[in-house]
């Protein structure tokens, strides 16, 4: 079952053109969403919820075309993103007044626990919060009214730390006592290893990874060696090569497939999803230098 489905989307920015023929969110699960600055997060998360019209294709959200922005889907998403459109001037405890109304299933027991949860004052002014305070508040207001899709976009930038993983204990325990599916944008992808249970990965517009976490970081393999070993035809199984003065270091998707071709010659280890993140963003058959960072570019 799935939450989100997008079918042929494509939506044009200026410049920029998402082109997204086929994803599927997972329903009951965290799906990481990450990707480099201008990927297309941003846009993507706002063509779910209908805050941007589609140029070609269709989303379902919970079953439903989101087409005709229809209001009983939008009770079911939680949403924490920029702009928030909380009235600057206003007290925390008007604006959720304002929320709870929509929310057929606004919870005000929830609501309150949250609050004390994180030492908010329901009596101070949007505009007083902090930064972090201001992400905790969207956090509630998202959780507070029983969403079945929450969506999140680079909700703990900013924050400190212990903030951050108060945030998300907080989603993690929500999953466990409630059937909610959450997709969450992030450049912290750390946040992802902790609590992620599916990755998607968009580059330049288009979605070049959908995979189980735990996958990524078990079968796929990081290997190290001399240059000379990382030519020729081995080059086709590498999702990317980077090179430094001290050797090449490529991605691969199988960890038995690298042991294969490099045998004991080389370093092996398990990549994070950030250094995933870094090599799939190369082209495969370029290799990621110093030289090439700087304008040119060598094949492998
Ligand atoms: N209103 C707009 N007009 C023209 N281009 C736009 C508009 N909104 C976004 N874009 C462009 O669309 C691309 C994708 O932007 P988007 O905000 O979705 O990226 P993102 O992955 O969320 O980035 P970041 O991680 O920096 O937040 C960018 O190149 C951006 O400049």
């Amino acid at each position: 079952m799935y939450a989100v489905t997008f079918n042929n989307v494509r939506k044009r920015l200026g410049d920029f053109e998402l082109n997204i023929p086929k994803l599927a969110i997972r329903q009951g699960y965290m799906t990481g969403f990450i990707g480099e600055n201008g990927a297309g997060k941003t846009t993507t998360i706002k063509l779910i919820l209908d805050m941007l019209q589609l140029d070609e294709g269709s989303i379902e959200v919970l079953g439903k075309n989101i087409k005709g922005g229809s209001v009983s889907i939008h009770q079911e998403i939680g949403y924490v993103g920029e702009p928030t459109g909380y009235p600057e001037e206003t007290p925390l405890e008007a604006i959720k007044d304002m929320l709870a109304l929509f929310y057929k299933n606004w919870d005000e027991v929830l609501y309150k626990s949250y609050m004390q949860f994180f030492n908010l004052n329901s009596k101070q002014k949007y505009k007083d919060l902090s930064t972090g305070q201001k992400k905790q508040f969207a956090m509630i207001m998202a959780l507070s009214h029983h969403p079945k899709l929450i969506l999140l976009d680079e909700p703990t930038s900013g924050l400190d730390p212990v903030v951050r993983n108060e945030i998300l204990d907080i989603l993690m325990d929500h999953m466990q006592n409630e059937e909610v599916t959450i997709f969450y944008s992030t450049h912290i992808t750390s946040d992802l290893e902790k609590a992620g249970d599916y990755i998607v990965y968009i580059n330049d517009g288009q979605i070049k990874l959908n995979s189980e976490k735990d996958t990524l970081l078990n079968e796929y393999s990081l290997v190290k060696g001399p240059k000379a070993l990382f030519k020729g035809d081995i080059c086709k199984e590498f999702l990317g090569l980077r090179e430094n003065s001290f050797g090449s270091e490529a991605l691969l998707k199988n960890k038995k497939v690298a042991y294969e071709l490099f045998g004991e010659e080389v370093k092996y280890s398990k990549p994070t999803i950030e250094e995933i993140m870094i090599f799939l963003s190369h082209n495969n058959s370029k290799v990621v230098t110093e030289k090439a960072l700087r304008g040119g570019n060598k094949q492998c």
